[in-house]
């Protein structure tokens, strides 16, 4: 997959920019605040349906303007398909199409498009809650199991609808129904994530092996959400629906599922470093992302958003060349260039930001 435009109007510092990446790495250099991972965010907007970087109301949209708008056209190796999308938020809603047509959830555009970022906050995915690590898991099913994202809202449906109940105190037989369905969806979606986290293991152990080898090991461990081992999920509703009633929410089944990192020569999280978090995350990010390219057969578009604070030399190069070995699309932020990339063959592009508008190198002016 491969990223031929993105226009951005209204993002943060930016009024109006447009870029055209190049197919294989490309750095976007610049100043501190200059708007550099303003615009891998843009991108990382248009396939997740959220920032990086907090919500919308969280001055995503710049000061002064009505709106944002993010276009991006994309073409697809396997396919040989050339498709395009486009969001914008109003300040109160999202609107969007995709390839013409009006979107009715944004997560279509997030099963269309794939991206994986990488960013300073994604150590989160070993160090923080269980959500970003369900999303990461859940994106990632949606990438390679179309018939998943239907089950993922049918399941999301069915929850609302039993946590509305509880709420109401209300144990008649929608609860009865609810519950059935809750335990027929949420069965079949707890064995899709087992599976992937099942298949996403080798290639966690290769990326695990070459940025922390002093791990010496490292596996993926799934966990349902319920006690699985135990427990059909419908009985472990029907043990919980006390509870759940005094609540007013449902306490267990796969919308509290998560995984972890098991390093065999780290004790536990709370052992690695900041940086050996970090290593661990983008080891976790290049292994979806090169399970995605193994099953589509075309690599997702790789967004690494100020690496070189991130690794340290030595890291950069590895990681850099390995994606340029496998042909990826990598699009790279950073104050200067990282290590090792100005003896890469082919060379990078490489684009300046300044202030919010952004030139190709060996061109005069900004592109249009
Ligand atoms: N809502 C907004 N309206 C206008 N400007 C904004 C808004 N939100 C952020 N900015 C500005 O946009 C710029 C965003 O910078 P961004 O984080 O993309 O920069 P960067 O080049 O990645 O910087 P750094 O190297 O410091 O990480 C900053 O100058 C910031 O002050």
């Amino acid at each position: 997959m491969r990223v031929t435009r993105l226009q951005v109007g209204g993002l943060r510092c930016f009024d109006q920019v447009g870029f055209a990446p190049g197919p294989g790495l490309n750095l976007i250099l610049g100043g501190n605040g200059d708007g550099k991972s303003s615009l891998l965010e843009a991108l990382h907007l248009m396939a997740y349906g959220r920032s990086f970087r907090g919500r919308v109301r969280d001055g995503l949209v710049r000061t002064g303007a009505p709106s944002l708008a993010v276009f991006v056209e994309w073409s697809e190796q396997v396919s040989g398909r050339s498709r395009r999308a486009g969001l914008r938020h109003n300040g109160q809603t999202w609107e969007g199409r995709l390839d013409g047509a009006p979107l009715a959830q944004l997560g279509d555009l997030c099963a269309a498009l794939a991206v994986v970022t990488f960013e300073p906050g994604s150590h989160a995915l070993v160090m923080g809650p269980a959500e970003p690590r369900r999303r990461f898991m859940d994106w990632g099913l949606f990438h390679v199991e179309p018939e998943f994202l239907r089950l993922w809202r049918r399941y999301g449906r069915a929850l609302k609808q039993r946590n509305s109940l509880l709420k109401g105190r209300i144990r008649d037989a929608q609860l009865d129904a609810w519950e059935h369905e809750l335990d027929a969806v949420g069965t079949l979606l707890t064995r899709y994530r087992q599976h992937y986290l099942e298949q996403l293991q080798p290639y966690l152990q290769a990326t695990a092996a070459m940025l922390l080898p002093v791990a010496e090991g490292s596996t993926l461990q799934f966990l349902p959400g319920w006690r699985q081992e135990e427990l059909s999920l419908a009985d472990a509703l029907l043990l919980s629906r006390e509870r759940d009633l005094a609540t007013g929410f449902t306490s267990v089944g796969p919308h509290r599922a998560d995984w972890r990192i098991d390093h065999a020569r780290i004790p536990g999280r709370e052992a690695l470093s900041r940086g050996q978090a970090k290593l661990t995350a983008l080891s976790a990010l290049l292994a979806q992302a090169e399970h995605q390219a193994a099953r589509r057969g075309e690599w997702p578009v790789v967004a690494l958003d100020d690496l070189a604070s991130e690794l340290d030399r030595r890291h950069q190069d590895q990681v850099l060349r390995r994606l340029q070995d496998y042909g990826a699309q990598v699009l790279i932020t950073g104050t200067e260039a990282p290590a090792g990339s100005a003896h890469m063959l082919p060379p990078p592009a490489v684009f300046h930001v300044e202030h919010g508008i952004l030139v190709a190198e060996g061109t005069a002016s900004p592109p249009a």
